[in-house]
């Protein structure tokens, strides 16, 4: 502080990071402390801000402007509460879910303690439903006036965001007449937004949309009213509709550890670790044929080392990319396109429609996935020594390249199928039952049927009846409160590829 109480310091917020406006009722300590004391009652109004911490952390800050002029002070107040007004893109109506059990079960504290008192500074309503069962929120958005929210919160983990992007798809397509349970028919986009408030096990979809779990920074995306599109798969089996999925769709690996750690949910967030354990121990493959048609529409790739970062241009270039095979009538250019087909024995099949970056893996599954580009990273482990699996996981950990395997590939695609070799030889033998090849197999492995067993699809978290599935990645299908994670000027300074990014 220098002689006169005053600290010179430079603040320069943009408008769009005001998160509120406030008179501010000055007491008369402060009145009679300072410069104010020889002047008539001052006037004052508060400036509530966004202020950048490290991580990509974001935190409300105050600043609080004096003046001795009551009505120059209204004008001031009276300026910037119609400047935040003029910003259409802020909600003003919210509705949101709460899951108590979700993660650590801190849902219901991290939204009134953290969450509610900054939407209350933003003069934002939000009608409140704490869930009592799973499928809650999905059921309860297919009841209620969803149009009339400017956006869905989820206050839980990967699981809670999935139940409320079903409900919110499941119900715009039942509004605009579509049947779900057709895997060719485009659907319709969701324009209301969904925002998450991070309270689960793992969170990875806010983990690698805003680069942060941090429910004060997740608040603040809200409030100023982002939007970050989001890629979502269809999953089908048979013409039937099974489930959508955004982060991670995984065979194998993924789909057991999920498997198992469902029996220890009283464990928490832990859960993952001992079941992750286990079943890397047990060291399971499986067989079966995975078919896919590779994205040609992207501008990226899988090993391009091209991060999706805000304002993507990967992200922007495609979409403009399909805009204009629409406007010349391409859109089904698709059904010719070539298929490409790889059969084998798998340790882990994962498809991923974002980086699936979380604070176990903060680069995640494929670090060059894109947010909202169209397409899905499709990674497969084939069969390999334990110890080779491990180098595998560990580099997801650290800074080495974790495709350069030659066990792992890794495609970037539009659409993909899988068939388990349980299923192809139990079709084949109805189709030739004198064959019998399954029984065949079994006797060729007298101790170990388990090479025959399925494994089960984890899908966000959650698990697939079927091990068969067909795969559609549907572009920009809903849309989030958030922004991408931003690249820090400092930062790029050692990212020479995101240099254009930061224009
Ligand atoms: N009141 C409730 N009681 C029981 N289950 C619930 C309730 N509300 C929601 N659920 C279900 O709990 C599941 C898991 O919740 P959530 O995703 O919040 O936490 P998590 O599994 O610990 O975290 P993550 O998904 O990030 O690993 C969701 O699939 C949701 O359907
Ligand atoms: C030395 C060992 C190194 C270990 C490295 C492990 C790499 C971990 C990558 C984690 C990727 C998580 C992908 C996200 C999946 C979510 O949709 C899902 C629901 O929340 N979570 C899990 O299935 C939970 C998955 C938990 C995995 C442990
Ligand atoms: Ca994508």
């Amino acid at each position: 502080e220098e002689e006169d109480g005053c600290k010179a310091v430079e603040n320069v917020v943009p408008a769009c990071e005001i998160v509120a406006v406030e008179e501010t009722e000055i007491d008369k300590k402060q009145c009679d402390s300072g410069k104010w004391q020889k002047m008539s009652k001052p006037h004052a109004f508060t400036v509530h801000y966004i202020k950048r911490a490290r991580n990509h952390r974001w935190r409300c800050s105050e600043i609080t402007f004096w003046c001795i002029d009551e009505q120059l002070c209204n004008q001031w107040i009276q300026a910037l509460k119609e400047l935040l007004d003029s910003q259409k893109s802020r909600p003003k109506r919210l509705l949101v879910y709460i899951n108590p059990y979700g993660g650590k079960r801190q849902g219901k504290r991290i939204y009134e303690q953290k969450v509610a008192p900054l939407f209350n500074l933003a003069s934002i309503s939000a009608d409140v439903v704490i869930t009592e069962h799973a499928n809650h929120a999905k059921d309860n958005l297919f009841e209620v006036n969803i149009y009339k929210y400017d956006g869905i919160v989820c206050v839980g983990g990967d699981g809670m965001f999935s139940e409320v992007m079903h409900g919110l798809i499941g119900r715009i397509q039942k509004d605009s007449g579509i049947d779900q349970n057709n895997p060719k028919t485009p659907l319709a986009q969701c324009s209301i937004r969904i925002g998450i408030i991070p309270a689960g096990s793992t969170d990875c979809i806010c983990y690698a949309t805003v680069g942060i779990i941090d429910p004060e920074t997740s608040a603040l995306h809200i409030i100023v009213g982002d939007c970050q599109p989001l890629d979502v798969s269809s999953i089908h089996h048979n013409n039937t509709f099974l489930k959508y999925s955004v982060s991670l769709l995984g065979y194998g690996f993924y789909g057991d550890i999920l498997k198992d750690s469902e029996k220890k949910r009283w464990m928490g967030p832990m859960r993952y670790d001992f079941s992750g354990f286990k079943t890397f121990l047990s060291h399971q493959y499986y067989e079966g044929t995975v078919s896919f048609q590779p994205a040609k529409g992207t501008v990226g790739s899988p090993r391009d080392k091209e991060s999706c970062r805000t304002g993507c241009h990967i992200c922007r270039q495609t979409k403009q990319l399909e805009e204009q095979q629409k406007n010349y009538g391409l859109e089904h250019k698709e059904v010719e396109d070539e298929w490409k087909v790889i059969k084998g024995k798998f340790l882990a099949i994962n498809a991923v429609n974002m980086s699936c970056a979380c604070p176990r893996s903060p680069k995640g599954l494929s670090p060059a996935a894109h947010l909202a580009d169209g397409s899905a990273d499709l990674i497969l482990v084939r069969k390999c020594s334990r110890f080779n699996f491990l180098r595998y996981l560990v580099r997801h950990t650290n800074q080495d390249d974790q495709f350069d395997f030659p066990f792992v590939d890794v495609y970037r695609v539009k659409r993909f199928q899988f068939t388990s070799k349980h299923l192809e030889d139990n079709e084949s033998d109805i189709k030739d039952v004198g064959k019998k090849r399954f029984g065949q197999f079994c006797s060729d492995h007298p101790a170990c049927c388990c090479n025959l067993a399925n494994s089960t699809w984890n899908c966000d978290g959650e698990t697939l009846d079927s091990s068969a599935v067909e795969v559609r990645v549907h572009c920009q299908l809903v849309k989030l409160f958030a922004r991408g994670i931003e690249i820090y000027k400092d930062e790029a300074a050692y990212n020479l590829s995101s240099n254009e990014l930061l224009s």
